[in-house]
Order: C-alpha cells, then sequence, then structure tokens
C-alpha cells in the first residue's frame, strides 16, 4: 500500500522505468546515462530525506554541531554536494564535474571515469533552508568533447550541447522534472516505496500566462527594458510570485506559465544566476516544454561559456511573454 492508501499500480510508470524505455529508443545506447540518472535519483532521495528533517534538526543537534550521538551534523548544503560528488563518482559514467560548491572543476578517479560530464547546483535556493520554504537541486549532462583527459574545457560547452537536464524540488512533495531532449517530464516521489512515479507527463508551458516573477526589490537598479514591462504587467493587474528560489520559481512557471527574471542590475550587470548549473538546465527545460529563455539579447542556450561560475541575467517561461522582453530590449537598443 502507498501513503495514500492506494495499492502501487505494478505499471506505474517509475523514473527508471521510463529512462530505460528511452534508452530503448535509441539502438546504439549503451546504458551509461540510465545509470547515471539513477545515481542523481539516489542523490536526490537522500538529499530529500534530510530536508525533511531540517526543520526538526534541533531534535538532531543544528547543521554544524555535533548532535547526541556524538557525530558532526553536515550543513544541508555540504552533505547535498557531497551526496552528488559521491554517487556521480562511484557511477562508473563520469569524468568531470562541475558543482556551485567547488572553486574547480572535480575529475572523477582514472579508473571510474565514464564519458559524462555534469554540472551541478546541489542545492539551491539555501537561504531559505531556514524558514521551511521550498528548496531544490538542479542539474545538467554533457557528452566529453576532448579525446584528451578530462578538463575544464569539457565543462565549457554551450546549453545547446546538453544531453539531458534536470530539477528536484523539495516542496510539499519531492518532485524530478527531467528532460533527455524528448520533452519533459515530472516524477513525484512516493515515500512510501521511495521511487519517483510519473505525474506529469509531457509537460508544456502554455503560450502566454498570467503571473510575472523577479525580486522587486531590485526595481531602482533594472534597465528600461525590464522596468517598461513589469510598468506593463501592473497596469495589467498581473500575478506577481517570487519564491526566490530558483527551482521552485522555474517549477510553478511550467506549471502555470507565465514568467520569471533574474535580470541585470546596475551594480550586477551579470545578474546573479549561474550559466553552468543554474540557467543552462533550467533554460533546456523550459524550452522542452515549449517555453523560451534569453538574456534579452540573446538566447541562454547558445552562450558559449569561459568561466564554470559565471553568471547570466535570465528571462525564461512562456513563449509570446518572454518575446515581449525581447522586443523591448530591442527597442530600448540594449
Ligand atoms: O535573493 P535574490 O537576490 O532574489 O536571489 C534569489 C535567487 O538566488 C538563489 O537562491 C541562488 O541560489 P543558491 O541558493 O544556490 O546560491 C536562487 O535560487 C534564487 O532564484
Ligand atoms: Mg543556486
Ligand atoms: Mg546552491
Amino acid at each position: 500500500m502507498t501513503s495514500t492508501g492506494q495499492a502501487f499500480d505494478t505499471n506505474s510508470m517509475t523514473l527508471t522505468r521510463y529512462t530505460l524505455g528511452e534508452q530503448k529508443r535509441i539502438p546504439s545506447a549503451t546504458g551509461d546515462l540510465t545509470q547515471l540518472l539513477v545515481s542523481i535519483q539516489t542523490a536526490v532521495k537522500a538529499i530529500s530525506s534530510a530536508v525533511r528533517k531540517a526543520g526538526i534538526a534541533k531534535l538532531y543537534g543544528m547543521a554544524g554541531d555535533v548532535n547526541v550521538q556524538g557525530e558532526e551534523v553536515k550543513k544541508l548544503d555540504v552533505l547535498a554536494n557531497d551526496l552528488f560528488i559521491n554517487m556521480l563518482s562511484s557511477s562508473y559514467t563520469t569524468c568531470l564535474m562541475v558543482s556551485e560548491e567547488n572553486k574547480t572543476v572535480i575529475e572523477v578517479e582514472k579508473d571510474r571515469q565514464g564519458k559524462y560530464v555534469v554540472c551541478f547546483d546541489p542545492l539551491d535556493g539555501s537561504s531559505n533552508i531556514d524558514c521551511l520554504v521550498s528548496i531544490g537541486s538542479i542539474f545538467s549532462i554533457y557528452r566529453k568533447t576532448t579525446n584528451t583527459e578530462p578538463n575544464v574545457s569539457d565543462a565549457l560547452q554551450p546549453g545547446t550541447k546538453i544531453v539531458a537536464a534536470g530539477y528536484a524540488l523539495y516542496g510539499s512533495a519531492t518532485m524530478m522534472v527531467i528532460s533527455t531532449g524528448n520533452g519533459v517530464n515530472g516524477f513525484m516521489l512516493d515515500p512510501s516505496i521511495g521511487e519517483f512515479v510519473l505525474t506529469d507527463p509531457n509537460m508544456r508551458i502554455k503560450e502566454k500566462g498570467k503571473i510575472y516573477s523577479l525580486n522587486e526589490g531590485y526595481a531602482n537598479l533594472w534597465d528600461p527594458a525590464i522596468s517598461e514591462y513589469v510598468q506593463g504587467k501592473k497596469a495589467k493587474k498581473a500575478g506577481a510570485r517570487y519564491i526566490g528560489s530558483m527551482v521552485a520559481d522555474v517549477h510553478r512557471t511550467i506549471k502555470y506559465g507565465g514568467i520569471f527574471m533574474y535580470p541585470a542590475t546596475s551594480d550586477a550587470p551579470k545578474g546573479k544566476l549561474r550559466l553552468l548549473y543554474e540557467c543552462n538546465p533550467m533554460a533546456f527545460l523550459v524550452q522542452q516544454a515549449g517555453g523560451m529563455a534569453t538574456t534579452g539579447k540573446m538566447p541562454i542556450l547558445d552562450i558559449a561559456p569561459t568561466d564554470i561560475h559565471q553568471r547570466t541575467p535570465i528571462i525564461l517561461g512562456s513563449s509570446s511573454d518572454v518575446q515581449e522582453v525581447i522586443d523591448l530590449y530591442k527597442k530600448h537598443n540594449l
């Protein structure tokens, strides 16, 4: 029986079954990508379990402390990073990793290397942990490009080269949303069986939405295109929503339509969000769901990265909403 009292349907489409099916569609596939996605699922399940306990952390000792067992309690973002690195390193599918938490690229031990490069933000929205607001993990997967030892150039590929990307949202339930380049599917974790079950097949973003989302505290620092766009939204009494956790804000945008922005500001011309492990995976998913993702001046996925931690302004969501912003950038000659 599942936690809802319903028997698990033996035909239910789990994430592992789904990725196996995708693998079988491509006769030359070796199963490595399936194996990689299984290892990410395992990391996500472990992070989800830790996140669910974070609210009662005082019972076990605060993160950074020593708990009643005399064990050191790791901070959630450190734990999440360790889990991603550990699961990927032992999956025999990955040669190189880029993590938000590590200054340089992480090379997997030679005898465990595989052909994929994985970029990830192990815990996104971490400033929201202590007030119990939703947080997430984000990842993108590339093929290694060079025949040499894995090196940073393998990680500096544009988003157009993404093989698969996804996010996990630790919200009122834990959900994984992924794309292997053949549409977007959402899987909810059923804690009673420890499996991700397909709940949101073939996710599509509305062509036009009613919600706009960005940090309005920075309004005095916006460029004229963003200012004009937001004024237009207010004039139409559009819905304003901003969680401050990218995964939750993007998930809402995919589900309900509308636009999410973290634009350039006069004090941060590249915005805040990171290209490799925040913007590219989200842009890939949004495009796979029929939406658009831009800097205002060019598609996010076309950016040729020069630094693993570089930032970019981002505007993503319903295609006609995003197109309006692009048109304003042209109008203002930005
Ligand atoms: O507080 P701000 O400036 O609105 O920034 C919020 C953004 O920062 C982030 O929290 C950055 O991510 P990290 O928590 O991984 O550093 C995003 O999730 C979110 O979209
Ligand atoms: Mg982040
Ligand atoms: Mg983070």
